[in-house]
């Protein structure tokens, strides 16, 4: 029998003060360069909206991160606890909290440290507000004002925070912005997962009709904002590719379509992409990125350029695994000079399409077969467990092609 793992509350101040979520923070409001909110706009009727009728709001995916040093561990054990992060047999899905339990102490304090070099704490909420408040501006200017309500992963403020957010303020239509670019089981999938059992147990939320984004790699506001080299991924077990998920192509995709956009520009880099962050025995995706590292220092490359390409805020993967971690180990292997590209964060052009990515959405939410189903659906699709297996048969691919993974928004463009 499955087992739900226990989750571990988040600090109640900090649930009390983000549970209500994504107004804009107070240092936004002094203007921050930005994120400068372009005027709201009147709301004007557009494919699936109707402002006589429709309240939108838009839910956003993101994994979270502890507040402070002593979140780390049950954050950690939060992560661990998550059947799409570690994946057991059916058999021994039962032991999933005390593997969780064992793996999140034993890591806890080399995690502790790296999140004390970086502040004491991940910044990933504070960006994540700061994002869903410029998407707010965005979308008012476009006369679509929304409720933008943050649900995390592994940290507060946790999904069932969120859809009563929705919920509370009258939503009934919600747009399923994950933040991440590419697809993957681990990330996305988990997330919807867990949207999708809220569901299951919240009835009033289910009257809310959704359309998902489910992922946003090959949009232009995304590929032609980055101008860099060394791709530095987050990487997933190779298990979860075998089993069918997109994560490495969507990856080796968008890395493809940044680099036409920089031979383009006349840019003639050499470009590399490798994965980081792998966790515990299994093989993960290759080149490793320190491997990768110590590769480029024994040819003798004088510089390298990170471009973090798979994060789109600043987190303990960027402040401190790359800017501190690869930063040391690239100059003991030789690189004369190293530097990384920032993420995306707020960046106006950036949050700007993604409100269209929303805006391309929206008219989904009309569609009966697309409502709560569509997450099911999305992560039906998304091979776990036992379905990995089944996802090698032709006829499941040829539907996973067909349904919302590879479906995407209007403007989104398929692996070539
Ligand atoms: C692109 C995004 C990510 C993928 C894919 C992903 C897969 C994945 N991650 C772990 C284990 C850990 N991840 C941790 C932190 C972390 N992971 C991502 C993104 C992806 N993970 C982010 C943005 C962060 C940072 C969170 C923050 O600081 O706010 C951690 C905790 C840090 C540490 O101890 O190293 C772990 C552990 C697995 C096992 C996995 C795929 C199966
Ligand atoms: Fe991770």
């Amino acid at each position: 029998m499955h087992r739900s793992p226990r989750r571990f509350a988040a600090n109640t101040t900090l649930q009390r003060s983000l549970a209500s979520s994504v107004e804009a923070p107070k240092e936004l409001a002094k203007g921050d360069a930005a994120v400068e909110s372009p005027q709201p706009h009147p709301p004007r009727a557009r494919p699936g909206y109707d402002p006589a009728t429709d309240k939108v709001g838009v839910l956003l995916l993101n994994l979270g991160g502890p507040d402070t040093l002593d979140d780390v561990r049950p954050f950690l054990y939060n992560l661990f606890a998550d059947p799409d992060i570690i994946r057991l047999p059916r058999a021994i899905s039962w032991l999933q909290p005390l593997i969780a339990w064992g793996i999140s102490t034993r890591r806890a304090p080399k995690a502790r440290e790296a999140y004390e070099s970086i502040g004491g704490g991940s910044p990933l909420r504070r960006l994540t507000d700061e994002q869903g408040a410029a998407l707010r501006a965005a979308l008012g200017a476009a006369g679509v004002p929304v409720t933008v309500a943050v649900a995390m992963r592994y940290w507060a403020p946790f999904t069932d925070a969120a859809l009563a957010k929705l919920r509370d303020a009258g939503v009934n239509k919600v747009v399923v912005l994950p933040l991440y670019p590419q697809y993957s089981v681990s990330t996305t999938g988990s997330s919807l997962r867990a949207l999708r059992e809220c569901l299951e147990r919240d009835p009033a939320a289910r009257s809310m009709r959704f359309a998902v984004v489910p992922h946003w790699c090959g949009r232009p506001g995304y590929v032609s904002a980055r101008v860099v080299i060394f791709f530095s991924a987050h990487g997933v077990p190779v298990k979860y590719v075998e089993a069918g998920d997109p994560y490495q192509s969507e990856m080796e995709w968008c890395v493809k379509l940044v680099v036409r956009e920089l031979r383009a520009r006349g840019l003639g880099n050499r470009c590399t992409l490798a994965y980081q962050s792998r966790v515990g025995p299994v093989q993960w995706l290759t080149p490793y990125t320190d491997d990768a590292i110590r590769e480029l220092g024994a040819e003798g490359v004088h510089g390298l350029l990170a471009v973090p390409i798979a994060f789109v805020s600043e987190h303990i993967e960027t402040l401190e695994e790359i800017d501190m971690e690869y930063r040391e180990l690239a100059e003991e292997s030789g690189i004369k000079v190293w530097g990384r590209a920032p993420a995306m964060n707020s960046y106006p052009p950036f949050i700007q399409d993604l409100a269209e990515a929303v805006l391309e959405a929206l008219p989904q939410t009309d569609r009966a077969e697309d409502d709560p189903l569509t997450i099911k659906k999305i992560y039906r699709l998304a091979p776990v467990n036992r379905r990995a297996k089944k996802a090698r048969h032709p006829w499941l691919r040829r539907v996973l092609k067909d349904m919302a993974i590879f479906g995407g928004g209007g403007a989104y463009m398929k692996p070539e």
